[in-house]
This record gives structure tokens, sequence and C-alpha cells, in this order.
């Protein structure tokens, strides 16, 4: 395996009394696709949080090739190739769709004037967003904007890009031609880290499926395996998720 991009080492996180993460060790190298699924408040945008930056945690520390990263804030660690994709996108609305991967491309990768340009015409082609360049970005619908989120954060160059529930309220069609564009983005070599509760659309893209429950890293490995595991069935699977 490739020496892992972005890695935590025990990672907690306690709110008060109330221990939301518990010492959970994870890493993912360059061209890997990990899903992480787990019931509700199990940890898993925490731990997301954690890597990303936003989050600080109680006790462990994250790296980034290597060098401890614990202090960095988000947009150092962005610029150190770390992006994430929100369940609830978060698009510039005053700004047209090109703008909003502009900006990313500027500012999280710190581009030069003359391959800004290129850099967003790459990442709208990926994205499928050619067609709505110049739309407002509050005006597109509920898959263009989740498509939007994931250019944004593209632009920014990431090496591993982390994605919560992208998914979500998307019809089975619209999940599948993002899994479609994911799977492009990994054949470019970026690590990707999907959270979604959607379980038959992570298969098709993960190699390594992690299961979270109450704070921990309940199961790691194989998909196939990691779903057979009766402990991954009592937590979560036997709670009617698919
Ligand atoms: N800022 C906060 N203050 C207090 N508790 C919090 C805070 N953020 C998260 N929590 C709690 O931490 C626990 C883990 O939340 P988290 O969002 O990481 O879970 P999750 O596995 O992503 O859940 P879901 O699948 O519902 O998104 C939950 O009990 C949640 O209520």
């Amino acid at each position: 395996m490739s020496a892992p991009v972005l890695a935590g080492r025990g990672l907690t996180k306690d709110y008060g009394a109330l221990r939301v993460l518990d010492g959970v060790d994870f890493e993912v190298g360059p061209a890997a696709a990990v899903g992480i699924v787990g019931p509700n408040g199990a940890g898993k945008t925490t731990l997301l949080g954690i890597l990303a930056g936003s989050v600080t945690p109680s006790a462990g520390r994250v790296f980034i090739d290597g060098d401890d990263v614990t202090g960095l804030r988000t947009e150092l660690r962005c610029r150190r190739g770390v992006g994430r994709a929100f369940q609830v996108p978060r698009p510039f609305g005053g700004m047209t769709v090109l703008e909003n991967v502009l900006v990313g491309a500027a500012y999280g990768a710190g581009l030069s004037r003359s391959r800004l340009y290129a850099r967003c015409v790459e990442v709208l082609e990926l994205c499928g967003l050619v067609d709505v360049a110049n739309r407002r970005a509050e005006s597109l619908g509920l898959m263009h904007r989740k498509r939007l989120e994931l250019a944004r954060s593209l632009a920014t160059g990431p090496r591993v890009l982390l994605l919560d529930e992208i998914g979500g309220g998307l019809t089975d069609a619209e999940a599948e031609d993002l899994v479609i564009t994911v799977k492009q983005l990994i054949a470019l070599g970026i690590g990707v880290v999907w959270i979604e509760h959607i379980v038959h659309i992570l298969l098709k893209v993960v190699d390594r499926l992690v299961c979270m429950d109450a704070g921990r890293v309940i199961a790691d490995g194989v998909p196939a395996e990691v779903l057979r595991n009766a402990v991954v069935i009592d937590a979560y699977l036997g709670r009617g998720a698919t």
C-alpha cells in the first residue's frame, strides 16, 4: 500500500462528558476509495471534521504526508491537499457556477492566473457542469448543487477528498451518475473518503469499508467482509440500512 496522504492516530473528541469519538486510527492513501458507514451519531462527520481541521480533537494527532498538522487550520490543510465536500452544499449564492469554481482554484489551490482558467474548465468538465457554468449557484437544482459542491472542493487540487453524504436526496439515477464522476477522480489518483448512508451506491466505488459505532471503528476492510461481520449487522445493518 502507498504511504498515507492523510492519517489520524488515537482521535478522540469529547463534548463535555459525552465522548463522541474514542481513539480512532484512520489513514488514506492516493487513489484509495474508502467508505464510512455507521448509525446516526456514530461519529463519522466528527472524524471527517477532525481530519479536515474544522473540529479540534480532544486527543490524538492528524498527519499529512507524515507531518503533524493537528494544529493547522482547515485552509492550510486544503493547500496541502485535503479537500472536503459537505452534505448540504455551501456555494456562494450570488456567484455563477464558474465563479464558485474559480474561488476554489484561486484560493484553495493557489493557482497562478495563467493556470486558473484551464483548471476551472477541467473541473467543470469532470463534474458535468459545463452547460450550467454561467448560471447563478442559487438557481441550480439539487443534483447540480451537489455537483458544484464537489467541483468547488475539486478545484482546490486535493490529493484526498472527504465527501460527507453527497448522495443524500438524489434519485438513484442521479446517484449512479455521481458514482461515475467519483470513480473518475479516483482514476486521476485522488484518494476519496466517502460517508454515505446509501450503502449500495457506496459499494460501487469503494474498495475499503469502515463501519463506526458509538465513536469507534467496529470494522475496517474489504466491503463484502465488513458487511458480513456480525458486529456490523447488529450495530448498523440490522437497523434497516441498505
Ligand atoms: N458541536 C457539538 N456539540 C455537542 N455534541 C455534538 C456536536 N457535534 C456533534 N455532536 C454529537 O456527536 C455525536 C456524533 O455526531 P456525528 O455528526 O459525528 O455523527 P455521524 O455518525 O456523522 O451521524 P449522522 O450519520 O447522523 O450524520 C452525536 O451524538 C452528536 O450529537
